[in-house]
């Protein structure tokens, strides 16, 4: 029920005595604490009790509930521990207490520290924690252990399903980290953990921070609690320095590597806002010889505690976590604590740079502030009350590490992106899906040694020894999907891409060859056209190998610039051409060839000045490798937005080819559904990747394989839908129908004056109609490459235009006797 919180030492309320009086006499002893405790404790090198100590044991061993209150590292846990074993020794009894903690890792630490405390009097515990196999746990709490260690979750689970373990005799429940086990993350585990535990039972609550959800539990599950609060509010430790750095945020990782070689030889813990960028930046610092490990929620309970291990052995000097190390963890010789990410609840900040200076050490916090933490910032200094200063840099200096950086971030992302592949098929392959820092390409120490000189060779070096089945292992790296066969994608459409390329080529050369055998002046007139089109077809068939070939500083500004600008130009052409069709199919006057072919490329043009706009801008100059640095998502969009204009150009192509199919000269029509179908094509194969590439659920690492294909597949509709078909009416004769007649609704402008030999079928034609005849002023679209060859008839032989189609039998009036 309802309790009111009657003391508050801090306060003095109900204090006999100052703090300081008591810290100067008082020893475990004074305290209560039994003699072997006492040897415990000394063995330990805890001479005497801390505040928070002298304030909590005396008070627990009454048998009150309490809530302490203080300062991280301040000796929390021997406050709740030594009460514990002290009224165990005094009533042995199995499952005699309880110690719900929100981390797995700390759930260890604090086990071990019951441990050496109770030692000599042979206190056994259990670690129960998510993450580690369920039977051994079982199997653990089947022996009765003295004291249960748990995070809510597994215990829970242990409760519903283990046989005969249960907490019903339970004495002693604590909650370390009692804010945070008391949020909603772990709610609705701790009610039903306490509907399990019996109501008469001593209940400690402890934490440097504490929230409004410990009232309400204090009202649900403390009986007449006391309030051991021995700091000011949230209060930071004395002898620890913060600072804070205001920096852009692109540059956080160069500072980063400035203040790790600046404070080099410290340890350091570094907090990270995400899992993902814990292992970024832990794989960047690798890369730049750091000996840094991550620790994070994704990663496996094993190697969470491996990573840990060696932090805490010193056998590496950068610990890179989320806030799951935030909490709790005692590692004495950290020195240094980055907030890398500025923490977004103002208390984590408390527990944060608490991981350093403890027990009365000194050490450093360092947070960066970017432009947009600039709130968060104020919130942390309003919450401890003080105004930091700022952490002292040579921005010179900082800067000249940009290139170095630079250079270790794109192989970090390249690893996580391999990492990411390498997880999902070991998941698939095995349903192993560990994190490691060997699994995902950490050189060896004498490379970790070498601060990264040629981040390139070292890279090469690194994938050299894993070359896939099917290629030299002395192959450039960056060309290992060209020859893959595990990856088989990369060389099918490699094969396609080259096929394509050749057949291309080939319709080049076939179209040189043909210029002679075109009869149709129309026809002629597009050939430059459709030759630069080839010519754009044969560049989507190479640029397909840019996909292929993996994304960097080479790649990258060429994939970015060459997509657009090789589309735009077959689109423009197959735009000029159905616009030309519009007007033959209607017998309007045709566009000349020199107004095809520049409209061709003019079109085409300014999909070349947006393309070099935005690459020159985002390379801002300077850095090639800007595209690969770029994240996946920013990498798409930007993609597919530079793409706006082509898109454009193929809706226009699409809607002028429809119009191509109205008017009355319809053999020109024929031309106009093979544009049609080549761009409804392409637009469906548009519509596809671009879909595919935006949809978030599919991975990064499928871009490549989606941009490939689509480029051989639009590729080759260019070749069977448009190339093949018109090459087959190329040298076919047109229908004279198919020619605008006198009286058609498009008034000739002019008479073409073309000067060639007789055309015997149509001057015949023209001689039984009787409409041949020189300087006429109709329109004669229809002069053949034939009749181009001057002789000397000044005489235009173009196709005669009929005035009206009258049969030539009109005059004729049947057989009449000659006598
Ligand atoms: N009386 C003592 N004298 C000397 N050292 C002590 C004493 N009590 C605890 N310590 C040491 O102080 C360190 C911090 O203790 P502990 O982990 O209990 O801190 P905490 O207050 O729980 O910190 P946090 O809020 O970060 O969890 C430990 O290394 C512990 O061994």
């Amino acid at each position: 029920m309802a309790a009111s919180v009657e003391h508050d030492s801090r306060e003095g309320m109900d204090a006999p005595q100052t703090a300081v009086e008591v810290e100067e006499t008082k020893t475990f002893k004074d305290l209560g604490v039994t003699d072997v405790l006492c040897e415990a404790c000394d063995q330990l090198g805890w001479t005497k009790p801390t505040k928070i100590q002298i304030e909590a044991i005396p008070l627990a061993l009454q048998g009150r509930d309490i809530i302490g209150l203080a300062e991280t590292g301040s000796g929390k846990t021997g406050a709740f521990a030594l009460p514990i074993l002290n009224a165990l020794l005094e009533t042995p009894q199995r499952l005699f207490a309880l110690v719900l903690t929100p981390t797995r890792e700390l759930a260890f630490q604090i086990s071990e520290q019951f441990e050496a405390l109770g030692s000599s009097i042979g206190v056994q515990c259990a670690v129960i924690v998510g993450g580690i196999d369920s039977m051994s746990q079982s199997l653990a709490l089947a022996k009765k252990p003295h004291v249960v260690i748990a995070t809510p979750g597994r215990l829970i689970d242990h409760l519903e399903n283990t046989k005969g373990f249960n907490l019903r005799a339970l004495k002693y429940l604590v909650m370390d980290e009692a804010d945070r086990i008391l949020n909603m993350d772990f709610e609705t585990e701790v009610d039903k953990i306490l509907k399990v535990i019996p109501r008469d039972r001593k209940t400690f609550l402890f934490s440097a921070t504490m929230t409004k959800k410990v009232q309400k539990l204090q009202r649900a599950a403390l009986k007449n609690p006391v309030k051991c609060a021995v700091s000011s509010k949230y209060q930071t430790v004395e002898k620890l320095q913060q600072y804070y750095l205001f920096i852009p945020s692109k540059f956080k990782d160069t500072y980063l590597v400035y203040i790790l070689n600046e404070l080099a030889g410290n340890s350091f813990m570094i907090f990270c806002s995400t899992c993902n960028n814990t292992q970024r930046t832990a794989l960047l610092l690798r890369n730049l010889g750091f000996t840094a490990i991550p620790l994070h929620g994704q990663m496996s309970q094993s190697k969470r505690l491996g990573s840990l291990n060696k932090f805490k052995a010193k056998a590496r000097s950068i610990l890179l976590a989320t806030d799951v190390a935030s909490r709790g963890l005692d590692i004495p010789h950290v020195d240094v604590v980055v907030n890398f990410d500025i923490p977004t609840h103002s208390k984590d900040y408390i527990h944060r740079v608490g991981r350093t200076a403890r027990a009365g050490r000194s050490g450093k916090a360092i947070t960066f502030v970017t432009q947009y933490d600039v709130e968060l910032f104020q919130r942390i200094e309003h919450l401890i009350g003080k105004k930091l200063p700022v952490f002292p840099t040579q921005d010179d200096e900082v800067m000249m590490l940009t290139e170095r950086v630079t250079e270790a971030q794109r192989f970090a992302r390249m690893e996580l992106r391999e990492h990411g592949e390498k997880k999902k098929r070991s998941r698939e392959d095995t349903g192993d899906n560990d994190d490691t820092e060997g699994a995902i390409g950490v050189r060896n120490k004498t490379q970790e040694a070498a601060f990264l000189s040629s981040g390139l060779e070292i890279h090469k070096a690194r994938m050299s020894t894993t070359a896939p089945a099917g290629c030299r292992s002395d192959l450039d790296p960056r060309y290992y999907r060209l020859c893959d066969k595990k990856a088989a994608w990369g060389i099918v459409l490699e094969a396609l891409a080259g096929v394509g390329a050749v057949a291309s080529v080939a319709f080049m050369i076939a179209l040189l060859a043909l210029i002679c055998k075109v009869q149709d002046s129309n026809k002629r007139k597009l050939l430059p056209t459709q030759f630069l089109f080839l010519l754009g077809v044969l560049g989507v068939f190479g640029l397909t190998f840019a996909f292929l070939i993996t994304l960097d500083g080479g790649t990258g500004p060429t994939r970015f610039f060459l997509f657009g600008v090789l589309f735009a130009l077959c689109f423009s052409c197959l735009l000029v051409h159905a616009f030309n069709l519009t007007k033959l199919v209607r017998g309007r006057q045709p566009l000349s060839m020199l107004v095809m072919l520049g409209l061709a490329l003019g079109f085409s043009l300014v999909q070349d000045i947006i393309a070099v706009e935005y690459v020159v801008l985002t390379m801002n100059r300077t850095n090639a490798n800007i595209f690969s640095e770029l994240s996946p998502q920013r990498r798409n969009e930007d993609f597919v937005m530079l793409l706006i204009y082509v898109l454009f150009l193929m809706a226009l192509t699409f809607l002028t080819a429809s119009f191509s199919f109205q008017g009355s000269f319809t053999a020109w029509k024929r031309h106009g559904a093979h544009i049609y179908l080549a761009t409804i094509l392409s637009i469906a194969i548009w519509v596809a990747w671009i879909t595919l590439l935006l949809v978030p659920t599919i991975g990064p690492q499928w871009d490549d394989t989606i941009l490939s294909s689509a480029l051989v597949a639009n590729g080759w509709v260019f070749l069977l839908a448009y190339i093949a078909p018109e090459f087959q009416l190329l040298t076919r004769q047109q229908n004279p129908m198919d020619y605008p007649v006198e009286d058609a609704f498009c008034q000739p402008q002019f008479m073409k004056q073309s000067y060639g030999v007789v055309n015997r079928a149509y001057s015949q034609e023209g001689i039984i109609q009787g409409t041949e005849e020189t300087g006429s002023t109709l329109y004669a679209p229809y002069s053949t490459h034939f009749q181009l060859q001057n002789r000397d008839s000044p005489k235009d032989f173009s196709i005669p235009r009929v005035q009206t189609r009258v049969s030539p039998y009109s005059d004729y009036e049947g057989r009449k006797d000659v006598s």
